[in-house]
């Protein structure tokens, strides 16, 4: 799966509704048993959830967002199929998440590329099952440490802390990621995938049992003002550090 949704593939609803189709096809497919994920925007894997989507609109809404938002989690972080992320470009946040809910991540060796759940620099908070997610690749420490400083580590140092498993030439991303798929592929299906559901099962269970306690604490925490207003000062920086 290629992402293509120019400037920054930021994951609106669209885009989340999008994917999580797209996962549930290929899910259904019995042809299929892997799946890469990547970028076909230069540079940027995913800058994360599209935060227009997170200012200034109705509470129906920032429901509607979030359920797609936790939908395109549990569908790709439950899936059955063997998943890689080829991470060509910087993935902030939302875009670290896709990451992280992948079984193997590969970067390309870029240090301007950077990833990681910066949510505390935009004054906001991960979810729980953004921190657990990442707990479970990188373990406690590094991931309270970077969540609580809200760090975006350069691919290099993406690497030393375990939150990708390698680096590789950009030019050989792909090459790579279909080298590791084809070393996953090569074990028995239901082997693998009682495996993955024996790791994976708790973390999921939690976010289906409190999922729509999730999407009220969610529209309850974006819906205050002084949320809104640091989401808006971050905005305005963006624009700000392009001109
Ligand atoms: C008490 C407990 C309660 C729990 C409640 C839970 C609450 C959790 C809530 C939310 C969780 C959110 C997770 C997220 O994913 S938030 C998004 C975080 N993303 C970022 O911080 C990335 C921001 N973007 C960048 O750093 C850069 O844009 C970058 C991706 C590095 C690309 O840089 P560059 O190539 O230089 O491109 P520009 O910066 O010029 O961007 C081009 C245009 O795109 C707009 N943009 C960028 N990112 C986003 C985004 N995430 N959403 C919307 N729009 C985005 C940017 O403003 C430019 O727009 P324009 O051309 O109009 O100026």
């Amino acid at each position: 799966m290629k992402f293509k949704s120019p400037p920054v593939n930021s994951l609106s609803l669209e885009f989340l509704t999008e994917f999580s189709i797209g996962l549930e096809k290929l899910e259904n497919n019995r042809a299929c048993r892997g799946v890469i994920i990547t970028s076909a925007v230069p540079k940027i894997f995913s800058s994360g959830l599209d935060i227009t989507e997170m200012c200034g609109k109705s509470v129906e809404h920032y429901g509607e967002f979030w359920r797609a938002v936790q939908e395109m989690w549990l569908r790709l972080y439950g899936s059955n199929m063997v998943t890689v992320a080829a991470v060509n470009g910087s993935s902030p946040a939302g875009g670290c998440l896709i990451a992280l809910s992948c079984d193997y991540r590969i970067m390309a060796e870029n240090p301007k590329f950077s990833i990681g759940l910066n949510e505390a620099q935009l004054g906001i908070v991960a979810p729980f099952w953004f921190k657990d997610t990442f707990v479970n690749v990188v373990g406690h420490r590094i991931a309270e440490r970077s969540l609580q400083l809200g760090s975006l580590h350069p691919a290099p140092e993406a690497q030393r802390l375990g939150l990708v498993d390698e680096l590789v030439p950009e030019e050989k991303l792909m090459e790579k990621a279909a080298a590791v798929m084809a070393q996953w592929l090569a074990l028995p299906d239901h082997a693998r995938q009682l495996t993955k559901t024996m790791m994976r099962k708790a973390v999921l269970d939690r976010l289906v049992a409190h999922r729509e306690e999730d999407i009220k604490n969610f529209i309850t925490f974006v819906s205050k003002e002084s949320i809104q207003k640091s989401l808006r000062m971050y905005m305005e920086m963006l624009k700000k550090r392009k001109s």
